[in-house]
């Protein structure tokens, strides 16, 4: 199957809690020189700590990077220590933002209810979400990897418009382990996820230990619309090498 060119190839960095504004600094510096070599219509993210968010934003205007967040309260204001609202990011120049990541789900309670609420605000204030699904080992021991994620995207997705919406495949294994999903397993796995969606044309991405030396071959496969990277994107070097990866 050949890829629709209405699929945007989408490839995104989740800094997860890693970088302070000074290392932000030095990390563009490194970083941008590279985005001349990409080639057009690849949507590059970065998704760093909410204090790098505005920093990032007065740096990257009028380039191809774009921001994202990695939460978003379903309120828009109000009593919810630690928590950051649609009108906070969207003021910071954040356009697309991570909800429902594997480390939130297990370690800050996160729900496929609270994923939803989160999903519907973020589209309410225009942003687009990238909805993260995946299984852990003991599930895909256990052979409960597919209805797994179809009961996350089913939960997740209840009254979300699909025509602004991303889907990241993240393998809890394969995130931070070095253990890469295979991508001929990845792209079944995504194949199956787009499968359950009303809009074909969703990007979905690849996540867990994305890698310079793995790029080609995740993206070579037909289903694999681009990647959320957690380690290697906080190195200028390895993040433009996925970002710049070569078509097999
Ligand atoms: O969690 C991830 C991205 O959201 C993946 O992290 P790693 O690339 O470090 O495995």
């Amino acid at each position: 199957m050949t890829k629709l060119p209405v699929r945007k190839i989408v490839i995104a960095g989740n800094w997860k809690m890693y970088k302070t504004q000074a290392e932000t600094q030095e990390f563009l510096r490194g970083f941008l020189p590279h985005l001349e070599e990409t080639p057009q219509g690849r949507e590059v993210i970065l998704c760093p700590p909410f204090t790098d968010l505005s920093v990032l934003s007065k740096t990257l205007h009028g380039s191809l990077i774009q921001l994202g967040a990695q939460n978003i309260h379903w309120e828009e204001y109000g009593a919810y220590t630690g928590e950051i609202s649609g009108p906070m990011l969207t003021e910071s120049g954040v356009r697309f933002v991570i909800v429902g990541h594997s480390e939130r789900r297990q370690y800050f309670g996160e729900t496929d209810a609270t994923v939803n609420l989160r999903l519907r605000t973020a589209q309410r204030f225009g942003l687009t979400p990238i909805l993260c699904v995946g299984e852990t080992k003991q599930q895909r021991d256990a052979g409960e990897t597919e209805s797994l994620i179809s009961l996350q995207l089913d939960k997740g997705l209840l009254d979300i418009d699909q025509s602004n919406l991303v889907i990241a495949y993240e393998p809890i294994w394969a995130i931070g382990t070095g253990e890469t999903c295979e991508a001929v397993e990845a792209n079944r796995i995504i194949g199956l996820i787009r499968s359950q969606l009303s809009n074909a044309n969703v990007s979905i991405q690849y996540g867990g230990s994305v890698k310079p030396n793995n790029i080609d071959e995740i993206m070579a496969q037909p289903e694999i619309d681009g990647v959320l990277v957690g380690g290697a994107s906080l190195e200028a070097e390895s993040f433009a090498r996925i970002v710049n990866f070569q078509s097999l």
